[in-house]
């Protein structure tokens, strides 16, 4: 599925414009925002803006996005992140801009990014933030990416999965913001052990975001307990219930945890 995604990617971006025009705004602040909610909660949440995902079909495919991501700001989310990719997750980079426009936290483009001209289109779009996957890059890439997201002043969130792709990604650059991903974007297991196992071998420095997989308090305490500075939730937040009695519930779990 990880190579059908990207091979119908590359084909997409054989299609974009060679230039893209800079955003006059200056972006918000995307680290800063989940380590001030990490200071005043006991974990960052990035809420995720999720219509359908290869590994769950459809989840939410007739979501208001404009009063989503108001319900996420005004629940509690410290950021929110949107899936763009629209052949297998739904989403679109119109989703990413009505977000934009309706809230005022800082929102992380969620796509498949193989190639720089689709960080220059993030920056356009009113990106704040990028996602960078080591299962799909290799360390160079990641570290010259992260440097034209910088420049244009994007923070960049580094995702692995493993102690391979983490190791590979340490080798060449030291990502301030790095993802663990709970699922395995090759055979979509889910388990949030992952976050346990990895986070023993980040460096101190990183701020750490356990995504994927997270439904409920006790998920939040063990991710938490683990390590995670912050978390990223998709499915839980647009099939349940207002956002704005879920995210306090979650992070709740938080508090939990820091007790222990
Ligand atoms: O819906 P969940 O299980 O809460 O997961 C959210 C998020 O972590 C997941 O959407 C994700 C993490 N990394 C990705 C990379 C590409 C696409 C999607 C993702």
């Amino acid at each position: 599925m990880l190579e059908q995604i990207i091979a119908k990617k590359r084909e997409l971006i054989k299609t974009l414009p060679a230039q893209f025009e800079r955003q006059e705004k200056p972006t918000r602040g995307f680290y800063q925002a989940l380590k001030d909610g990490k200071e005043q909660t006991g974990v960052g949440l990035i809420a995720e803006i999720k219509r359908a995902s290869p590994s769950k079909g459809d989840l939410a495919l007739g979501m208001d996005i404009l009063s989503q991501a108001k319900l996420y700001e005004s629940g509690g989310a410290d950021t929110i992140s949107v899936l763009t990719d629209t052949p297998f997750f739904k989403g679109t980079n119109q989703d990413l801009q009505v977000v934009k426009a309706v809230t005022n936290i800082p929102v992380l483009r969620k796509d498949f990014i193989i190639d720089e001209r689709q960080i220059f289109e993030s920056a356009s779009i009113g990106a704040d933030a990028i996602l960078l996957i080591a299962a799909v890059l290799d360390g160079k890439q990641i570290e010259a990416y992260t440097k034209i997201a910088t420049d244009l002043g994007l923070d960049v969130l580094v995702e692995v999965h493993n102690l391979e792709e983490l190791e590979e990604v340490l080798a060449y650059s030291s990502p301030r913001l790095l993802g663990v991903n709970n699922r395995d974007l090759k055979t979509f297991q889910t388990s949030l052990d992952v976050t346990e196992q990895l986070v023993k071998h980040i460096p101190k420095e990183c701020f750490v975001v356990s995504e994927s997989g997270i439904h409920k308090k006790q998920d939040v305490e063990q991710v938490v307990q683990a390590g995670a500075d912050a978390m990223l939730v998709g499915e839980h937040l647009v099939t349940n219930g207002s956002p704005t009695e879920t995210i306090p519930q979650l992070k709740e779990g938080a508090i939990h945890a820091n007790l222990r």
